[in-house]
C-alpha cells in the first residue's frame, strides 16, 4: 500500500537557524518558509536527490506540534511521510485493522496540496506516520 518516502520532518525550536544550518553547513537546497494555519505549523521544505526533509515550527495557539517540542527542547524528528495512491482506501483499511487516524478521520490538504492524514504514533512503533496522496 504504501509507496516512496516523501519526506521526513524535523520540529525545530528555531526554524531560520535550523534552515541556515542546512544551506551552510549541509549544502542543501532549502526552500521558502510557508505558513500552513490549517495545520498548525510553518515549515520549510528541503530538497533532498531522493527525498525531502520537512522543517516544522509551531503556528498559533494550537499547534500540534508544540507538545512535542515541549518535550524536545532541540527538536527532534517528528513524523515521516509515505506516498498512497489512493488516501480513502488506505485510512479504510487501516482503520479496518485497527489503526486510530488522527483528527476527524477526513484528510486535510497539506503543504504539497495533496490530501494527507496521519496515524497515531502509538499504533506504529512510537513513530508518527503521515500518509500523502500522490
Ligand atoms: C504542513 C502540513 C503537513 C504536511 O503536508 O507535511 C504536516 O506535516 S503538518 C505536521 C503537524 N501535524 C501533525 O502532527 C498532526 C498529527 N499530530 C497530532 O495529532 C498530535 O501531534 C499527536 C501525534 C496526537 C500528539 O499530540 P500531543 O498532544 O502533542 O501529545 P500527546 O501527549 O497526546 O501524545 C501522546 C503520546 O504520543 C507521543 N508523541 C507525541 N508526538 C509524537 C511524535 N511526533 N512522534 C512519536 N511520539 C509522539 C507522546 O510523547 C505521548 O507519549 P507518552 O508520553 O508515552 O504518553
Ligand atoms: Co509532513
Amino acid at each position: 500500500m504504501i509507496g516512496r518516502l516523501n519526506h521526513v520532518a524535523i520540529a525545530v525550536p528555531d526554524l531560520e537557524a535550523a534552515a541556515a544550518q542546512y544551506r551552510g553547513a549541509l549544502g542543501a537546497d532549502v526552500g521558502a518558509p510557508q505558513d500552513e494555519p490549517d495545520h498548525g505549523v510553518t515549515v520549510i521544505f528541503i530538497d533532498l536527490p531522493n527525498t525531502k526533509i520537512e522543517l516544522l515550527y509551531p503556528l498559533g495557539e494550537a499547534s500540534p506540534i508544540q507538545g512535542f517540542l515541549d518535550k524536545n527542547p532541540s527538536g527532534g524528528i517528528h513524523h515521516i511521510c509515505y506516498e498512497v495512491d489512493d488516501i480513502a482506501a488506505a485510512r479504510d483499511k487501516l482503520m479496518a485493522d485497527g489503526a486510530r487516524i488522527l483528527g476527524t478521520g477526513e484528510p486535510k490538504i497539506g503543504a504539497h496540496g495533496k490530501p494527507v492524514l496521519f496515524l497515531h504514533p502509538k499504533d506504529f512503533n512510537g513513530c508518527l506516520i503521515e500518509l500523502e496522496e500522490i
